[in-house]
């Protein structure tokens, strides 16, 4: 009890300090006074007689001393620590490293208390406010909580030290607890006296941290230093030139190279211990950045950096690389937690770069603030940056004041915000169309009714004599702001926005936006807000060439797709600013939906788990209903006739269509007609490269030559890759259905394997190629040789058939003996006869030096014989069947769609 007091009455105690003299105090008006000198903590002096003569505020320094590097701005970087940055022991010593590895030559440290320290320090002054005498051992857990960080970190003199002081400050708060139990009451500055503990003994603890990491330094009780004037409830004023002197004469007695400073709290110019109030920690970092003219301030929090966007609202957020002063001023003004204005206000003035920075995370660079003129282009990659953030704030109501009794009456619009001020309601938002028939802003939902009733009263002649028709309140408002400092003078700007929020379906109340243009701000019905955030987000941030994709029939070619966007996708994005988001997967039962997008390495686990019920008009709803991304494409992986009836609908809807299934281009010529006309008229665009050669090039090819004026005369081609690999294996006394069975599981046939050996598959080939080039026939126009035994035609599934093929096996071996003792191969070809305007498909035999004797594996051979090749017909070979040919087309189909939007090629 050396260091401590007594209450001497009712109105004053006294308490003594280690470095103080005993002290007495007024309970009404508690404490002149510094609770306790900073510690020099051993810093090694290099000039311990030196005086600074330099006026820090100006930095014009004559010094020509060591000590001269104290000013010189560039030598010195601040770093703010949040409470949870130095939350545990563990935290703090990761702290000390990040001091520790910056390598400037001088460092100022600023430091909160420690997490929920504060808090748990204002709870003693409630406690002891209402005489609840829990305030003791609620200070010993505070008090405990700091004394077992210390242990973990320090020892020996260090500990015993910070161990005392501790306890002495333990002992002198009790004592205030006891005066503020007495009196029920807590004064202002007698409440900021004891909360301003938490930083205190943070700032201390941290430094013993540094020291015994090799690394002198002392902590600085900024109340010793910080003037600050208090203006209005809430705010104060940095005194500069006093705080610059005080410094002065601190530094010439602590001159160190790295300073431990306690955040948050400051002093009055009568001495008194007061705060910076709200986000006071980073107000102090930003004071002493700017006394110190840092090169810098870095303010450590848990993330990453600012956000395009809440990242809990907009998945697609990203992390912004900078930020201009004004850029970061407006987002916090419009509720991203940024900084608080005020706190940027000190570096401005120097053009001292903040940078926002996650501890937990020290890999990311974070977001630089700074002035405009040193943002280098390191946002480049963001298209279209001319919008940097977007914020909202929620829970507003919009009052709206209308009557044609306003215009041209001067002083209206001040007695509104008169009557507004009266009731301390706080505008956000203000917007009066030039007619002047009406003024509406936006006030915070809970303090609209006091507005309104004040705006009934004041104006209560005007509305009951009809000068003013009405005072409405529209409640369950939301404001958007998009802030950005290059949408001053960039036209478009605004049009985009409201262009993204009526494609979302979203009605605008009221708009607002300053003369610097550094925002647009949308008052909105509050729920449209998450809606809203999202369409305009994704309209400034997403790529031209993003896609939501829906892919229907993830079977083998469906599922092969799927892994190749897998693999693909990042580099796309990265390298061709595509930017493919598969939204639905949906099968014959179960479908998979996703917002933003599926996980495409773990979609099938997770449509094991959350797999609804398959339903096609649900599943294209889902696909194209999603405002925010500019393009939807369908992608039909089936071989399902029902799912390409719907292709025609899509189209109309806007939505491309990728597809290897051959129903809808080899289906009724009529349907396919109007499918290819109307495909034209609704400049949406509809691919199927792989329906024939599957990844071989045969329509691309095929339209080359068209649109270039070549005339087609034949297409001939072995177009099957089942019969194909099926002809090349059969020989050498090996069994029909043995080979089929293995082309079966190569997955070279289609999903019924009769489609193949019917012949069925290559004459809708055939159809397709006949009708791109201009023929108009109907599959049943196709005379076809039918590979599958008559009796298996009837077969019920698949299954049945395969398991009954051996039983023929003798028929086809025949047909094979007779054409090898001629010589010859069997080869099951399709042709299209443009100049007789017919097909055919058919098992033909071949010699076997014929270049359709010489294939391999599923190879596909098509040799087009046209005006131009019409000596040596132009031939396209290669594998025309399998899972990763075919998913290949597909992809380059769905590549060449993002080329058509915009993409780069
Ligand atoms: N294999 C190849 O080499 C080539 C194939 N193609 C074409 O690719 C397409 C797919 O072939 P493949 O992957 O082998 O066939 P699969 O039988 O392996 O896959 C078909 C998929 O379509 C789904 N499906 C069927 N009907 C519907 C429906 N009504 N609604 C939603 N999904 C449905 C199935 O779902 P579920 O499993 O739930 O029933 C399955 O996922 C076919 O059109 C084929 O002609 C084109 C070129 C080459
Ligand atoms: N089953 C087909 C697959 C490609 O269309 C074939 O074998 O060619
Ligand atoms: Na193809």
């Amino acid at each position: 009890m050396s260091s401590f007091c007594s209450v001497i009455s009712q109105s004053s105690f006294s308490i003594s300090f280690p470095h103080f003299p005993l002290l007495t105090f007024q309970s009404h008006s508690p404490s002149s006074l510094f609770l306790r000198k900073s510690v020099n903590l051993g810093c090694t002096r290099e000039s311990p007689s030196i005086k600074i003569h330099s006026s820090l505020t100006d930095f014009s320094v004559d010094v020509a001393v060591e000590e001269k590097k104290l000013i010189k701005g560039e030598t010195w970087s601040v770093h703010k620590f949040g409470g949870t940055c130095v939350g545990s022991s563990v935290r703090i010593n990761n702290v000390a490293d990040v001091i520790i590895n910056d390598d400037s030559e001088r460092k100022l440290v600023v430091v909160s208390a420690m997490s929920k320290v504060t808090d748990m320090m204002y709870d003693l002054i409630h406690k002891a406010q209402s005489h609840d005498k829990s305030y003791i051992s609620a200070l010993d857990a505070v008090a405990e909580k700091h004394s077992l960080t210390a242990h973990e970190l320090f020892d020996g003199v260090d500990l015993a030290t910070f161990l005392s002081n501790l306890h002495q400050d333990v002992t002198n708060l009790k004592a205030m607890l006891q005066a503020i139990d007495i009196a029920g009451h807590a004064t202002e500055s007698f409440t900021d006296l004891i909360v301003g503990h938490g930083e205190l003994w943070s700032a201390q603890i941290l430094s013993y941290v540094v020291k015994k990491k090799g690394t002198p330094c002392n902590w600085m009780d900024t109340r010793e230093v910080l003037v600050v004037n208090p203006t209005r409830a809430d705010q104060v004023d940095p005194d500069y030139l006093e705080t610059e002197q005080r410094l002065n004469e601190w530094y010439s007695l602590n001159p160190s190279k790295v300073i431990i400073a306690t955040g948050f709290i400051a002093s009055t110019p009568q001495n008194i211990p007061t705060t910076l109030k709200r986000d006071g920690s980073d107000f102090s970092a930003a004071i002493m950045g700017a006394l110190f003219k840092a090169r810098q301030v870095t303010i450590w929090t848990d993330v990453d950096g600012v956000y395009s966007a809440d990242p809990r609202k907009v998945s697609d957020a990203v992390i912004l690389k900078t930020l201009s002063y004004q850029e970061a001023w407006e987002m916090s003004y419009f509720g991203a937690n940024v900084l608080h204005p005020r706190t940027i206000s000190p570096v401005i003035r120097y053009g001292i770069p903040i940078i926002i920075r996650n501890i937990f995370n020290t890999s990311v660079s974070g977001t630089k603030i700074c002035h405009p003129s040193i943002i280098e282009n390191e946002d480049r990659k963001i298209l279209r940056n001319y919008v940097k953030g977007f914020t909202t704030i929620d829970n507003l109501a919009l009052v709206n004041v209308e009557g044609t009794g306003m215009a041209g009456v001067p002083g209206t619009a001040s007695t509104i915000f008169s009557a507004v001020k009266e009731v301390g309601a706080n505008v956000i938002m203000i917007s009066q169309a030039s007619s002047e028939h009406s003024v509406c802003f936006a006030v915070p939902e809970k303090e609209v009714k006091a507005v309104s009733k004040a705006l009934q009263s004041i104006f209560h002649s005007a509305l009951y004599a009809g000068r003013l028709s009405q005072v409405a309140v529209i409640p369950n408002c939301s404001i958007l702001a998009a802030v950005g400092q290059k949408m001053a003078s960039t036209p478009g700007v605004s049009a985009t926005l409201f262009n993204a929020l009526a494609k979302a379906n979203i009605n605008i109340l009221a708009i607002a936006q300053g003369c610097s243009e550094y925002n647009v701000t949308v008052v909105l019905k509050r729920e449209d807000s998450i809606k809203a955030l999202r369409a305009a987000h994704s309209r400034f941030y997403n790529s031209e060439t993003t896609i939501a994709m829906g892919i229907i029939g993830p079977g083998l070619i469906g599922s092969t797709l799927l892994d190749q966007l897998r693999d693909q996708a990042s580099t796309l994005k990265e390298e061709s600013n595509i930017d493919l988001r598969v939204m639905g997967i949906m099968g014959s039962k179960l479908m998979l939906l996703d917002d933003s997008g599926i996980d495409l390495v773990k979609w099938r686990e997770i449509r094991e788990e959350k797999g609804e019920v398959a339903d096609l008009e649900k599943f294209v709803q889902h696909v194209h209903g999603n405002h925010f991304i500019p393009n939807t494409v369908l992608v039909d992986c089936t071989a399902d006739s029902v799912i390409a009836s719907n292709y025609d609908d899509w189209l109309r809807k806007g939505i491309h269509v990728i597809t290897p299934n051959k129903k809808a281009n080899s289906g009724p010529l009529n349907e396919y007609l109007r499918l290819r006309a109307l495909q034209r008229q609704s400049y949406t665009h509809y691919f199927y490269e792989a329906t024939v050669g599957a990844g071989l090039p045969i329509i691309g090819t095929l339209r080359g030559l068209l649109e270039t004026g070549d005339k087609i005369l034949q297409i001939e081609g072995i177009f099957s890759g089942t019969l194909s690999y099926i002809f090349n294996n059969f020989k050498d006394g090996r069994l029909f259905s043995e080979v089929v069975a293995e082309a079966k599981e190569a997955g070279y046939t289609e999903p019924d394997p009769r489609d193949d050996l019917s012949g069925t598959d290559v004459a809708r080939k055939v159809i397709i190629l006949a009708r791109e080039s201009g023929l108009k026939l109907e599959l049943s126009d196709i005379p076809i040789e039918n590979l599958v035994p008559e009796q298996l035609r009837v077969s019920a599934s698949a299954q049945e058939f395969m398991q009954k093929l051996p039983k023929f096996d003798q028929e086809f071996m025949q047909k094979q003996e007779d054409a090898d003792n001629a010589g010859e191969v069997l080869r099951y070809v399709g042709v299209v006869d443009v100049i007789n305007q017919k097909g055919s498909v058919e098992l033909r035999r071949y010699k076997k030096d014929h270049p359709f004797a010489q294939l391999s594996g599923s190879d596909n051979i098509i040799a087009f014989t046209t005006r131009r090749y019409r000596y040596q017909p132009l031939i396209v070979r290669g594998p025309g069947a399998g899972a990763q040919v075919t998913a290949g087309g597909i992809f380059s189909d769905i590549l060449r769609l993002a080329s058509y939007l915009g993409a780069p090629s």
